[in-house]
């Protein structure tokens, strides 16, 4: 369960990118957040993994409050958070095992699981024939796949991706949500920051609007 209660956020003096947000998002839930630029999607991401901390209100990620995280416990956290980022942060020189095995190598898995692992997740992706590639040899789709691959392959209890679907084609598109859609099933929480009007009507899941650091809207008030 993910909770922000009357969460405040700024990175400058006088200007909040987000102000007073409450959310609940239980375990095992699928969340769009959407909103104009500048809106805060992707400030509400962060906070979800530590990387920026509110200035006022709680965040509890299980029950956990995050402000009282130590600085070796964050690392805990972000071992059952998978993040996709909008640039994908594919190590270039490395190959797209190795940019994937990075996560397990990190959690001190053995380099034989790490490789069924690896391959068992490239797989699902399609993407086993590009095992050796390097990602500027790859298509966008192709990179966002890794860096999805990379997310998932330890089974996170959350996924963050941040506009994860921005100049990719429709069928890159389908491929990628049915991907969420897969992790979802098997018990992932995820949170996914869009534009995409199309992606999210498709969808059928909860949606929650933000606008200049506000929430208007969540199409899942009762929660
Ligand atoms: N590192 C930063 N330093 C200062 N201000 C920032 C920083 N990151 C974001 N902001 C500001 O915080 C507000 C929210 O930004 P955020 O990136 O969360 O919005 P967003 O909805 O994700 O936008 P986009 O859709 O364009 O990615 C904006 O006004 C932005 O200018």
């Amino acid at each position: 369960m993910i909770q922000f209660h009357n969460v405040c956020m700024s990175y400058q003096r006088d200007s909040a990118a987000l102000n007073d947000i409450t959310l609940k998002v239980p375990k095992g839930d699928f969340v769009f957040v959407t909103g104009p630029s500048g809106a805060g999607k992707s400030t509400l991401l962060k906070l979800v993994y530590a990387a920026v901390m509110p200035n006022r209100g709680q965040i509890l990620i299980d029950g956990q409050n995050i402000a009282r995280l130590t600085r070796s416990q964050i690392p805990l956290l972000r071992r059952s958070v998978g993040v996709v980022f909008q640039d994908f942060k594919l190590l270039p020189n490395r190959t797209v095992f190795e940019n994937v095995a990075i996560t397990l190598e990190v959690l001190g898995w053995g380099k034989k699981d790490i490789g069924k692992k690896v391959y068992h997740v490239l797989k699902l992706m399609g993407l086993e024939h590009k095992i050796a590639a390097t990602p500027l040899r790859l298509s966008g789709g192709e990179q966002q796949r890794v860096a999805l691959a990379r997310a998932l392959v330890n089974d996170p209890k959350i996924l963050l991706a941040d506009e994860p679907t921005g100049n990719l084609d429709d069928e890159n598109k389908e491929q990628i949500l049915s991907i969420f859609k897969e992790a979802n099933i098997r018990g992932t929480t995820v949170l996914v920051a869009t534009h995409d009007r199309r992606v999210i009507e498709n969808s059928h899941k909860r949606v929650v609007v933000l606008n200049r650091g506000q929430l208007v809207e969540d199409s899942n008030v009762a929660q």
